[in-house]
């Protein structure tokens, strides 16, 4: 569907967006298309002067053409001064990094420090808004931070996924918008009236945890349905089979389903490891969730036994072909990536790993990079899939197993077709499925990672 700016009327509101990562530049964007005046704030010159010129540094569908229609319209803009972006906006979203600090908790210097840096310079009655995703109590340490009390901080937590983004924003399940400010969090909700969305108005902090809550509670059901991926495979269960089953009953629905390499990607991991700190805050020992952090883990090293174990079992010297090194398929991104670790855990044990990813055209962390599907294969002794590119399935098998020195593939995102693999004289194991010449895992993969020493 074309977007256009003239989809929605101007409703005369200043936004401020500060950060155009993923989070921001969607937000921005859609915000103006539903006909707010939005100026983008980032510190990055080279990312600022890239929009300028009209180019996406993300690789999110639908976004560049948004972008587009709202830079033309007059109602998008992008600049490096924060202090230049606020000073005339009625809404200044924060839309910055909060990673993963050492101690687990979510780093918010970025947050509290563009707060302090923006306070004087907002106008009288401006309404600041957490979108980035901070723990309960961080709305007050913001509004310290800009120390401003005729100003309100709202929250205003931000579920798109990456891949979906510009989707997920103007198609959201729901809208939290949380206040202790009735009118703060009206102004806030008023922002998204267009989308007609079904809209959750609360106080702060059950807004501030309802971020953490949602991706936590998904983080476990992936957990729990890699582990039942491991018993179906060894049971002789299917786990497609048992998902299907599983999700026809409404109570548990059949989206988050799909077994993988364990789950990644820049939220999950540090969201998880920030709701296990703020409970331990708290006096709560969040045992589930530290329970599913650390099967996350032992389920991604089972994978990368099946791997091991395809070469009989020391990956030394051994040529791996890696299909995948994003988080998951439709996005650019890297961070936290489990197709990235199976590719250093492998050459941590001594493997040579050469990738291919559509979104990836040079060498990442040290390893090599291919131009196509089939030249990563050339001569591997083994091929394992580590994200879900859909392209990936159209590729001629009978063409791999011409390339590849060996013949087993282990695909840890379940992304081929099993019989059409057989077919073409492939040994094929997936995650969970029932029959497909399983490949013995390598206990010696986790004496060989944690012991420091090559297997
Ligand atoms: N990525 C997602 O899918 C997603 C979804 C929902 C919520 N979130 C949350 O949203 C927040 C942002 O995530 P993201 O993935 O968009 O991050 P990102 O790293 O893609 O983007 C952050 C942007 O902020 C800019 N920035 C950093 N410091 C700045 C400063 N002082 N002034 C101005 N700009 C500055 C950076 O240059 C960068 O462009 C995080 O809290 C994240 O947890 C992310
Ligand atoms: O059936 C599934 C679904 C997802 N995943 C994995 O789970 C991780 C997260 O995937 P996804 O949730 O699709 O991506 P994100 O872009 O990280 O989005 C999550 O994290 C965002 C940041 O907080 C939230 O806004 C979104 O609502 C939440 O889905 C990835 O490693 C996926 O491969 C699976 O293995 N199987």
């Amino acid at each position: 569907m074309s977007r256009t700016s003239s989809d929605h009327p101007d409703s005369g509101v200043q936004v401020c967006v500060i950060g155009t990562g993923y989070v921001g530049l969607t937000a921005g964007a859609c915000l103006a298309y539903l006909g707010h005046r939005v100026t983008c704030a980032d510190a990055s010159a080279d990312r600022v002067a890239a929009l300028r010129r009209g180019t996406i540094p993300i690789y999110e569908a639908g976004l560049d053409e948004l972008v587009e229609a709202g830079a033309s319209s007059g109602r998008l803009s992008f600049v490096t001064s924060n202090l230049d972006a606020v000073h005339d906006a009625d809404v200044v979203f924060l839309c910055l990094p909060t990673p993963q600090d050492a101690d687990g908790s979510a780093d918010l210097s970025r947050v509290l420090a563009v707060a302090a840096e923006i306070g004087a310079s907002l106008k009288e009655g401006a309404v600041v808004v957490n979108k980035s995703t901070v723990p309960v109590g961080t709305a007050a340490r913001v509004a310290e931070a800009l120390g401003r009390p005729d100003v309100h901080v709202v929250s205003n937590p931000e579920f798109l996924a990456e891949g979906s983004a510009v989707r997920d924003f103007l198609n959201p399940d729901r809208v939290v918008v949380g206040s202790d400010d009735a009118s703060a969090a009206e102004r806030v909700a008023a922002l998204y009236a267009p989308l007609d969305a079904r809209t959750v108005v609360t106080d702060v902090a059950s807004a501030e945890t309802i971020k953490y809550a949602s991706n936590a509670y998904l983080a476990i059901r992936l957990t729990f349905v890699n582990s039942m991926a491991a018993v179906c495979e060894a049971s002789g269960a299917d786990i497609r089979a048992v998902t299907e089953g599983m999700g026809a009953d409404r109570r548990i629905g059949t989206a988050f389903l799909k077994p993988g390499p364990g789950w990644g990607g820049s939220c999950f991991p540090k969201d998880t490891a920030a709701l296990v700190r703020t409970s331990e805050e708290h006096g709560f020992d969040f045992s589930l969730l530290r329970a599913a952090v650390d099967a996350n883990a032992q389920h991604r090293r089972w994978l990368l036994g099946k791997i091991v174990g395809a070469v009989g079992g020391d990956v030394r010297g051994r040529r791996v072909a890696l299909w995948g090194l994003t988080f998951k398929a439709g996005t650019d991104d890297l961070r936290d990536s489990p197709a990235l670790e199976l590719a250093h855990d492998l050459v941590a044990l001594g493997a040579q790993v050469r990738a291919y990813d559509p979104t990836v055209t040079t060498d990442v962390d040290g390893i090599d990079v291919a131009r196509s599907a089939l030249a990563a294969c050339e001569d591997a002794d083994v091929l394992a899939i580590g994200t879900e590119w859909p392209e990936f399935s159209e590729v001629d098998l009978s063409e791999v197993a011409s390339a590849l020195a060996g013949d087993v593939v282990v695909d840890c995102r379940n992304v081929l077709d099993a019989p059409a693999a057989a077919a073409a004289g492939l040994l094929y194991t997936g995650v969970g499925l029932r029959g497909v010449g399983v490949v013995p895992t390598s206990a010696a993969v986790d004496a060989a990672l944690d012991g420091g020493t090559a297997a």
